[in-house]
């Protein structure tokens, strides 16, 4: 589990997450929406420890993130917004095992891990191209690839689809799809609800780094659309056939 309890960040005078407790289920698939500037990304960089509070609590698997970096790094996997800055290595295939090799698995436990994760981000076979050779949405899905081949407790990602064709979309939303059935949490930020609403368990929307609305996709549409969050049409009537649980309190 990954729970916040009175968390604020502060960047000088603006306060870009205010007060905001918040407990993420392992296994529990949770989008982050919100403006521009709603704080989404300040919050979820407090889950692995990439920034500290300025007043609150972090804690994964029931141990505080400030007092164990270690723990919350391995425990949580990140991929950033600009994912490509995240690449470390000359080809695909080392890029994606440097994690799992940074583990100590053995060898062939770190093979099956790239095939899988290679597979998940629609990249099989491409092992041996060179990272500098790949165009930027192929990039992206290397990064995202390679944090799942860490095989994390939570995995986080920050606006995954952006450079993203259809097919590597999809590809991507059924891998993460399996991983939260298989008791991964998976927790994605996004802006655009395009896709995510019908893979979530539950919809947090930040406003003015305060959490105004949380709750399943089905119930919180109508809330969404009152935090000026676009939910897309057919996805939104999805949503409600699904559940009709009014949860959000913008
Ligand atoms: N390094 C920084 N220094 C100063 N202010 C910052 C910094 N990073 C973010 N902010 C401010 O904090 C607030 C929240 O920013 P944050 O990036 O968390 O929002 P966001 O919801 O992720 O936005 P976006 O959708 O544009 O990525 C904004 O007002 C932003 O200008």
């Amino acid at each position: 589990m990954i729970r916040t309890e009175g968390l604020i960040h502060r960047y000088g005078e603006c306060v870009a997450v205010d007060d905001v407790s918040l407990a993420i289920d392992d296994g529990e698939c949770v989008v982050v929406a919100g403006a521009n500037g709603s704080g989404k990304t300040t919050l979820v960089r407090h889950f692995n420890g990439l920034l500290e509070p300025d007043e609150g609590t972090v804690a994964v698997n029931g141990r505080d993130v400030a007092s164990d970096l270690v723990a919350a790094r391995t425990a949580v996997g990140m991929v950033f917004q600009e994912p490509r800055d995240q690449l470390v290595a000359a080809t695909v295939g080392a890029d994606v095992a440097f994690g799992p090799e940074n583990l100590g698995l053995p060898r062939e436990e770190i093979d099956r891990r790239v095939e899988e994760a290679l597979a998940a981000v629609n990249l099989t076979g491409r092992e041996e191209e060179r990272v500098d050779q790949l165009s930027g949405g192929e990039r992206e899905r290397v990064a995202i690839a390679g944090a799942m081949a860490m095989e994390p407790d939570h995995l986080v990602l920050d606006e995954p689809f952006t450079g993203l064709d259809n097919p590597a979309r999809n590809s991507v939303l059924d891998r993460l799809r399996a991983l939260s059935a298989s008791g991964t949490s998976v927790v994605i930020v996004t802006h655009d609800l395009r896709d995510v609403l019908g893979l979530a368990d539950r919809v947090v929307a930040m406003a003015d780094g305060r959490v105004a609305v949380d709750g399943a996709p089905g119930g919180v549409v109508d809330s969404l659309a009152e935090c000026d969050i676009r939910v897309p049409e057919t996805t939104g009537a999805e949503a409600r056939d699904r559940s009709t649980r009014p949860s959000g309190r913008c």
